[in-house]
Formats: structure tokens, C-alpha cells, sequence
């Protein structure tokens, strides 16, 4: 076998092997370059964190991943199929500044989740499937640290109560994929550790994929079992524009929790549904 062809068959077998494959990605608006040549295989269960200068394109990045925008050129695969062109249930996404139902309560907002897929004009469902999906939305709400404030509004929640709500309502889908864009920016220090935690244990317990896009250098160290750099490596300074961030370094990082994690063989839908709080909420 020539060496090409031996070069080619090779890519083709980690393409296969690759959860998501992001090939040749362009990303433009309008004549600005934003992102360019992107090429990356990530494997299902790693945890990927972005890090790069303010304005280089990482949220950008995150919504070609979830869907929300086709990118200029290239392609994303997922399991070696074009990632669908909407965002869906595969892919949870929290933000830094996360948008709730203020109308609903703690746990309608999580049950919403459930009841919108499968009743898509009313977004309510009735009799015992409404309850189910409270009973669902309860126990993953029990397991994040939220069981004690179901019946609350999310006007009266904290800062990181609000995040922990993000999260509950990102997983009650059960997404294979969870996009985090700064997702504890606004927090002070000590309940960002917190949820650090708790985003650990989840991607311990489970089989999610995690992209998370910070600008806390050592958070993405800590959290992370591999950290993206996006930074522009050509500059014109007569066209700015013109060029777009790549994927300046890629680095492995916590084998040992990576591997640990591996030996977990428990999916989240089993453990969610125990409603076994593994953390203390710090409120
Ligand atoms: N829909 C859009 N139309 C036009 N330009 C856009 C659009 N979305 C993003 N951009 C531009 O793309 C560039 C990258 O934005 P993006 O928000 O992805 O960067 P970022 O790295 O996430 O920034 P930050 O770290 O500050 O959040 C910016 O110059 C932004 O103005």
C-alpha cells in the first residue's frame, strides 16, 4: 500500500472513531474572517475547554457546534453524520447570562424542558405525563442542589442558583453534548468552586461530551482533559478582517481523571433518577 493511501485510510478510521469531527471549518461574516481552517476530533466523553483572546471567535464556535449556524466552509460531523442543522435535543447549551421563565417556577422551568418536545402547541402536558416530567424535573433538580427551592421563582434565586437551574435545565434532555459559554463568569470565587464540583461530578457520572469556553486560563486547566487555544497566527494590519483565530494549541490534560472517568460505566439517566444529592449547595 502506497504511503498516501495508507494516509488516507488512516484518517478515514479516526474519522470513524471520532465523536465529533470539525474539518476544514470557516467561519465569516460578511468579509470578516472569524475563524478559520479549523480541524479537530474529539472523542465522546472528553472535556474540552476554549480558551483565547476576547472577540476570537470561541462563542462563535460553540454555536456552529450546537446548530445554530452553518459554517462558511467545512463541515461538523457527529459520529461521522453532518450535525444537524438545528439545535436539538443532543446538545444542552448554558450561558454566562442565562434567560429562565421568570412566570415559572424552579422545577416548571426544568419540567418545560420535557413538556415542550412532546406537547410543542400547548407546552404542557396533562394527567401523569405532567407529572412525570415534574418528577423527572425534581430529581435532577434534587441531584444539581436545587431540591429545597422547586416551588421558588427564579427572581429569588442567587447567582449560582440561577447557574445550577442552567444546568438542570441543559440535562434534562439528556444531551449527548453540553456547550458551556462562560458559564460562571458573573460568580464570586467560592461558588464558582462550587460549581466546578458539581460540573465534575456530573461528567464523571456520565457520558457527556463537554465544550466550555472560558476566560479563566486556570479554570480551563483545571476542569478541562484537553484546552483549546484560539488565537489568529496572521495578521494584516491593512485588512484585520481578513484573517480568522485557529486552534493554536491543543493540550491534553488530567489523564488521570480522564482514564478514572472512563472506568465509570453508568450512564446519567440511571444516576439522575436516584435524586441522590452528591453535593452540599453552598446556600
Ligand atoms: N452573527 C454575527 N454577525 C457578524 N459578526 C459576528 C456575528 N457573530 C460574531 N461576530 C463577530 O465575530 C467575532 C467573534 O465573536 P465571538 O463572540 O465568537 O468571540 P469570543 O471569542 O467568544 O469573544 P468573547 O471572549 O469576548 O466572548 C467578533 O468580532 C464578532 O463581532
Amino acid at each position: 500500500m502506497s504511503e498516501k493511501q495508507t494516509g488516507s485510510s488512516a484518517s478515514v478510521a479516526s474519522a470513524a472513531a471520532s465523536f465529533i469531527s470539525v474539518k476544514n471549518v470557516w467561519q465569516e461574516y460578511a468579509g470578516n474572517v472569524v475563524l478559520e481552517r479549523l480541524n479537530l476530533e474529539v472523542q465522546e466523553g472528553e472535556f474540552c475547554t476554549l480558551v483565547g483572546a476576547s472577540g476570537c471567535g470561541k462563542s462563535t464556535f460553540l454555536r456552529l457546534l450546537l446548530g445554530q449556524e452553518r459554517p462558511s466552509r467545512g463541515e461538523l460531523l457527529l459520529k461521522g453524520q453532518p450535525l444537524p442543522g438545528e439545535p436539538d435535543p443532543s446538545r444542552g447549551v448554558v450561558f454566562q447570562r442565562y434567560s429562565v421563565f421568570p412566570h415559572l417556577s424552579v422545577q416548571d422551568n426544568v419540567a418545560l424542558g420535557l413538556e415542550l418536545p412532546r406537547s410543542p402547541l400547548l407546552g404542557r402536558l396533562f394527567g401523569g405525563a405532567r407529572r412525570e416530567a415534574r418528577e423527572q424535573a425534581a430529581a435532577l433538580l434534587e441531584r444539581v442542589g436545587l431540591g429545597h427551592a422547586l416551588k421558588q421563582y427564579p427572581s429569588a434565586l442567587s447567582g449560582g442558583m440561577q447557574q445550577r437551574l442552567a444546568i438542570a435545565q441543559a440535562l434534562v434532555m439528556k444531551p449527548r453534548v453540553l456547550l458551556l459559554d462562560e458559564p460562571f463568569g458573573a460568580l464570586d470565587p467560592g461558588i464558582r468552586k462550587d460549581m466546578h464540583a458539581l460540573l465534575l461530578e456530573l461528567w464523571q457520572e456520565t457520558r457527556l461530551t463537554v465544550f466550555m469556553v472560558t476566560h479563566d486560563l486556570a479554570e480551563g486547566f483545571n476542569l478541562g482533559t484537553r484546552l483549546l487555544v484560539f488565537d489568529k497566527v496572521r495578521h494584516d494590519p491593512q485588512a484585520p478582517t481578513a484573517y480568522g483565530a485557529r486552534i493554536t494549541y491543543d493540550i491534553p490534560l488530567n489523564a488521570d481523571r480522564k482514564a478514572a472517568r472512563a472506568a465509570l460505566p453508568e450512564p446519567l439517566a440511571a444516576r439522575l433518577e436516584t435524586a441522590a444529592p452528591l453535593i452540599t449547595p453552598a446556600y
